[in-house]
């Protein structure tokens, strides 16, 4: 099976200076890629070019083989991605946010899938409360709630983790992993080492020089030991 992501020798960062080591990697459909480093190693800044929120300094990154085109509509029905920095519509509801994206995704049943969602992420009792209203927890279960929806061959998880209780990691972990085997392409960045090796198939570690790990050392290494 070809590649879905393919970045050679790709420099990320901002005005001019990069912020790590060049970036070269490859990942085909049904792999989960696990994107590990310590705190500003430039994760975040790797994912957000990989998924076309900023321009490289140098390098390629091929998506299907083409380039990247955020503003194309084609791009952005492969390329679902989940950041930090995710904004929402203020006046709209949980429920409205998701069936907007079910909507613009032309999916067959869209409020059978939106109240599926709603409640996977347990968000059902909270469906009609706008973002404003909702815990950050909440708010986090709403922007994965909108990448899981929608069909996707490559999929962009910034932290995924974070602000996620216990049993809603597990949850995301079997998201991850079920995604994956019907063939999406996962590119996670994470400080969760079980979220790690319960999910990816390979592991890069980002600092000055870029690093092909395994999975085990790839926790091991997010975990200090
Ligand atoms: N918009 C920006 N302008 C300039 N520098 C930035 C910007 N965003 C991040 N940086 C810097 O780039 C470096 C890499 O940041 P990045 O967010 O990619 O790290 P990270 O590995 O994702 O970190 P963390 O684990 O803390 O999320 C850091 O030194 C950070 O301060």
């Amino acid at each position: 099976m070809g590649d879905v992501l393919e970045a050679e020798r790709l420099v990320v960062g901002y005005a001019g200076a990069p912020v790590c080591g060049e970036v070269s990697l490859r990942i085909a459909a049904g792999e989960v890629l696990a994107v590990v480093g310590f705190n500003g190693a430039g994760k975040s800044t790797v994912v957000r070019t990989l998924a076309g929120r900023q321009d490289p300094l140098s390098g390629d990154v091929r998506i299907h083989g083409l380039p990247v085109m955020p503003d194309a509509i084609g791009f952005r029905r492969e390329v679902a991605a989940v950041f930090d920095g995710d904004v929402f519509f203020p006046g709209l509801t949980a429920r409205e946010h998701l069936l907007l994206v079910a909507r613009g995704h032309a999916l067959d049943s869209p409020d059978v899938a939106v109240d599926a969602e709603l409640a996977f992420f347990g968000l059902t009792e909270r469906s009609h409360a706008i973002p404003e209203a909702l815990s950050s927890g909440q708010r986090r279960r709403l922007l994965l709630a909108a990448a899981f929806i929608r069909p996707a061959s490559l999929l962009i998880l910034d932290e995924p983790e974070q602000r996620l209780d216990p049993m809603m990691r597990d949850a995301l972990t079997d998201r991850i992993r079920q995604r994956a085997r019907a063939g999406t392409a996962v590119v996670l960045v994470t400080h969760d080492p079980r979220l790690l090796t319960k999910t990816a198939s390979t592991c890069v570690l980002i600092d000055e020089v870029l690093a092909h790990v395994d999975t085990e050392r790839g926790a091991r290494i997010i975990a200090g030991a």
